[in-house]
């Protein structure tokens, strides 16, 4: 299906206001023309009058201006209010069309995408493609039916008139726009791949100032940022250019038109088949009919960056999730034992192997912790288990596979902080309430002590309302770290995974953490995701070791640390 028939189709609940705005639009443009023509019909007739060459009906064309005029006045104001308000709903269609279709594709079927890129570019595409009925589709379908509107009512008088002016009109109002797009598509192609570049420059100038301004590399980040802008507006000024060279030319088919109604109304008069005001009918009525054809060569000039828009938005919601849910979602198994056999897991489809064969149990009440170097899988790991991903290989939990099992289900049963949880622009209490809608403060400043936050938020003025700020901006890495934990508590949940818990953590808040973790998940399974062995053995009764996406050791946390000071005393 091409993409105008799917935008029209998304559209489509918005089809009466659409439609009600170009009948609107096409009465405004309509009694301009009239206006036009009876106007100059009147001021001939009264000039005659005035030279005492005939007396005349003054209360019929007075009466049509009148009317005219308030049609042209009352239907622009109309059709604005209408045509604005069936843009705004179709906007907030393909904004909640769009958002809809995104939530299942991240962040696997995203892997390739920057967050903050992605959104200002959706942003702009969704403006865009928003302009593609008040800015397009409606001036073009004005314009065709006021021309064949004028067509028909110059027809009815001389069918030489409407055949001299159909060309001027199909030249003018399809020829000069289609060309003028066609001939600026590279240029239209070249401001959208510069737009593009500029959002991501922009995007990267604000989230790395400190790094630039750091390492001197200002001057060259502004130098392509100015290379960039002016490259775009080269392309800009083209454009502008066949613009104006359009619009001179659409004027110079208008006088055109004016010429031949005059030739034609001239030869009439000789034959008196016409008379003064008739002429000055004709004339305003050929030099009318081009009005509703001035805005389309700016509007075509859209349709390039509409295309791309489009086409880019219709790709990005096509794509398939790359987590599926099951169709039917076996019931939630009583038991939480968890089981990996053979599980190999990557991040992007064509991608290197984050798990390659990991095999891993931990049965119910097990405090296990998982080490390993930098990129041995262990996020990977809590990824994969938070449903994130897909994988290959078995994954079961209460003797069901993972991917058997309702996604929310599983959340309901594993909870997972993530090395880098997000935080919302929010305040503490509505980032902790996310997991639990109804816990009450008592419950919340509970879960704070666990994570060892109560000394913190005891000392900031405004308690649980304390704003943390775009991802968690107004906090430390530590505070937002363990908010996100006490987050995962309030769940519940019979399995608790926590990714790198102690990063940006003291030795002895993490020693204090450990332990407060350790009394509030007994009788829970944990999985403490680290690289950190300090104080671990206050959490924790065993250790897996993760080299290369496997596990290639398992032992009790005693027999770990032994073996690791053995290890050490071995290389030393
Ligand atoms: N989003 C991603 N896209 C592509 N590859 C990724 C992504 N995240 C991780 N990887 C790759 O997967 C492998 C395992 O990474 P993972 O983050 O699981 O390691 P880790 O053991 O948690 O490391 P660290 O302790 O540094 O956090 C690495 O080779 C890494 O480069």
């Amino acid at each position: 299906m091409n993409w105008q028939r799917r935008l029209f189709e998304l559209m489509q609940p918005q089809r009466g206001r659409m439609l009600a705005a170009l009948g609107l639009s096409l009465l405004a443009s309509t009694a301009g023309i009239g206006l036009m023509a009876v106007s100059g019909h009147f001021i001939a007739s009264m000039a005659l009058v005035g030279a005492g060459a005939a007396a005349i009906n003054y209360y019929t064309p007075a009466a049509l201006v009148r009317l005219f005029a308030i049609l042209r006045t009352g239907g622009r104001y109309a059709e604005r209010l209408c045509g604005h308000d069936a843009t705004l709903s179709i906007l907030a269609r393909l904004r909640g069309w769009l958002f809809g279709r995104l939530i299942p594709l991240a962040p696997a079927a995203l892997a390739e995408q920057r967050g903050a890129q992605l959104l200002s570019r959706l942003r702009a595409d969704i403006d865009t493609l928003e302009q593609s009925y008040l800015g397009l589709w409606l001036p073009s379908a004005v314009a065709a039916c006021s021309a064949l509107v004028v067509l028909v009512v110059a027809a009815c008088w001389s069918g030489w008139f409407a055949l001299l002016l159909m060309p001027l009109l199909l030249f003018a109002g399809a020829w000069l726009p289609w060309r003028l797009q066609a001939s600026h598509a590279d240029d239209a192609a070249q401001i959208d791949r510069d737009a593009e570049a500029l959002r991501a420059a922009w995007a990267d100038a604000l989230a790395g100032r400190a790094e630039l301004t750091m390492w001197g590399a200002e001057d060259a980040f502004d130098a392509r940022m100015e290379q960039l802008t002016a490259q775009r507006e080269a392309a800009r000024a083209r454009t502008q250019r066949g613009l104006a060279r359009a619009d001179a030319m659409l004027a110079a088919c208008s006088g055109i038109a004016l010429s031949v109604a005059l030739l034609i109304g001239v030869l009439a008069m000789q034959q008196r088949h016409l008379d003064g005001p008739g002429l000055a009918l004709l004339a305003m009525l050929a030099m009318a009919a081009f009005e509703p054809l001035l805005p389309l060569p700016l509007a075509w000039s859209r349709l390039a960056a509409i295309k791309a828009a489009a086409q880019r938005v219709f790709e990005l919601a096509d794509r398939a999730p790359v987590v599926l849910d099951p169709a039917t979602p076996v019931a939630m198994p009583q038991a939480t034992d968890l089981h990996l056999r053979e599980v190999w897991m990557r991040h992007a489809q064509h991608g290197e192997w984050a798990l390659r064969g990991l095999n891993l149990d931990l049965t119910a009440g097990t405090h296990l912790a998982l080490v390993g170097a930098s990129g041995a899988g262990k996020s990977s790991l809590a990824q994969l288990l938070g449903r994130l991903y897909p994988y290959q290989g078995s994954v079961t939990l209460g003797g069901t596979a993972l991917d058997q099992l309702g996604a929310d289900d599983v959340r309901a049963r594993l909870a997972i902080v993530e090395q880098a949880p997000y935080l919302f622009d929010a305040s503490l209490r509505d980032n902790l309430r996310i997991a639990a809608p109804d816990a009450d403060d008592a419950t919340l400043l509970r879960v704070l002590a666990v994570a060892q936050l109560d000394e913190f938020l005891r000392e900031l003025p405004n308690g649980l309302d304390t704003w943390v700020g775009a991802n968690g901006v107004n906090l430390s890495g530590g505070e937002a770290r363990r908010l996100a934990i006490a987050r995962a508590l309030l769940v519940d949940a019979p399995v608790l995974v926590l990714d790198e818990p102690s990063e940006g953590l003291d030795a002895l808040t993490t020693a204090a953490l450990y332990k407060s973790l350790a009394v509030e998940t007994r009788g829970r399974s944990v999985l403490l995701i680290t690289h950190r062995l300090g104080g671990i053995a206050a959490l924790v009764d065993e250790v897996a070791v993760i080299e290369q996406g496997r596990i290639v050791a398992r032992r009790t946390v005693e027999g770990f640390a032994a073996q690791t000071t053995d290890s050490l005393r071995d290389a030393g």
